[in-house]
């Protein structure tokens, strides 16, 4: 029952499954759930919270760890169960969006869906959605967010004002395993005058690599970002960030990153990111 709402929450909100999991919500997410639901809440222990339980529609609150076992008390807010409100989708068009980028996401929203023999059916591309919690996405859309509503916050999508700071969607390709991410910075990523700050680069290339590694092989932290900076990026442009699997080995995947011009014609940053396959528990030093 609990698979059939999992999958039921997929269907509405139209998020889509990560490869590995692909076809198999009912089969593989709910005991990697249970299992990272239990390593979470160990962690949650050890961090001095304690888990009050799922059970019934009311919203959960977090009761803090005992006095008595010597740590200070904190309370993480949790939501209700199940959502009460559908999250936002932070990579759909925004009033912000220059007309640049609006063609280039509808140039690529096209490549989504293929016509055949009259039918139109999905193509190469996919967009995916994004949320500004990590968790939600990192563990194939629905899985432990809806357990662990806590403040696990994405910095990127963390900016009330559409247009302020990072305004981007990524579009994945499945058979070439590989990315594309429309990006436009705004006003608060200046770091040269009139130019986007190199943090700020680093984190939406961060952030790309991340997200095919993840989309890839399931739950992965970065273990080494690499950038070579080749040109400056105005600030309010709008640039392209590719991303492609080099080689996966063991735990390991290794992503490439080019940052272009719109056109393509100039590169502004080059970028291999090293990721390594985590259990959620390692979040929470379990
Ligand atoms: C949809 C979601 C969208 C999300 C997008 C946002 C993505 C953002 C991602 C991040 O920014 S994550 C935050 C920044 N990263 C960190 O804070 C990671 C901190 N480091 C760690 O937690 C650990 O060092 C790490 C998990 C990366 C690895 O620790 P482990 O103990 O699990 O692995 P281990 O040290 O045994 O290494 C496993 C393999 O990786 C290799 N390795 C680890 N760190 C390396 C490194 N830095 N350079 C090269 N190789 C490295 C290591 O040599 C080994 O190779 P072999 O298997 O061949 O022996």
């Amino acid at each position: 029952m609990y698979a059939s709402h999992l999958a039921n929450l997929h269907r509405q909100t139209n998020i889509q499954e990560p490869r590995h999991l692909e076809g198999s919500i009912a089969k593989v997410p709910v005991g990697m759930m249970i299992r990272q639901g239990f390593q979470v809440v160990r962690g949650l222990h050890r961090h001095g919270m304690k888990w009050s339980g799922l059970a019934g529609r009311q919203p959960i609150n977090r009761v803090p760890v005992s006095q008595s076992m010597g740590v200070g008390v904190r309370v993480l807010t949790m939501s209700s169960w199940p959502f009460s409100s559908p999250p936002r989708d932070y990579s759909l068009p925004n009033d912000s969006w220059s007309p640049e980028m609006r063609n280039l996401y509808d140039h690529y929203n096209a490549l989504c869906e293929v016509e055949e023999e009259g039918q139109k059916k999905r193509g190469p591309w996919r967009r995916l959605p994004s949320y500004n919690r990590t968790l939600k996405y990192a563990t194939g859309g629905q899985c432990l967010s809806k357990v662990l509503q806590a403040k696990a916050r994405l910095f990127t999508r963390n900016t009330e004002e559409p247009g302020a700071s990072f305004e981007y969607v990524v579009f994945l390709n499945k058979q070439e395993k590989s990315c594309v991410c429309i990006f436009q910075a705004g006003h608060l990523l200046e770091g040269p005058p009139g130019h986007v700050h190199g943090g700020a680069i680093a984190t939406i290339i961060d952030s790309v690599t991340g997200t095919i590694a993840t989309y890839l092989a399931g739950p992965v932290m970065t273990a080494n970002l690499n950038i070579n900076y080749r040109s400056p990026i105005s600030l309010g442009s709008v640039v392209l960030v590719r991303s492609a699997l080099e080689k996966t080995e063991g735990r390991k995947t290794l992503i490439s990153c080019q940052v272009t011009s719109a056109d393509g014609a100039r590169l502004h940053t080059e970028a291999t990111g090293l990721f390594v396959a985590i259990n959620v528990g390692h979040l929470f030093g379990t």
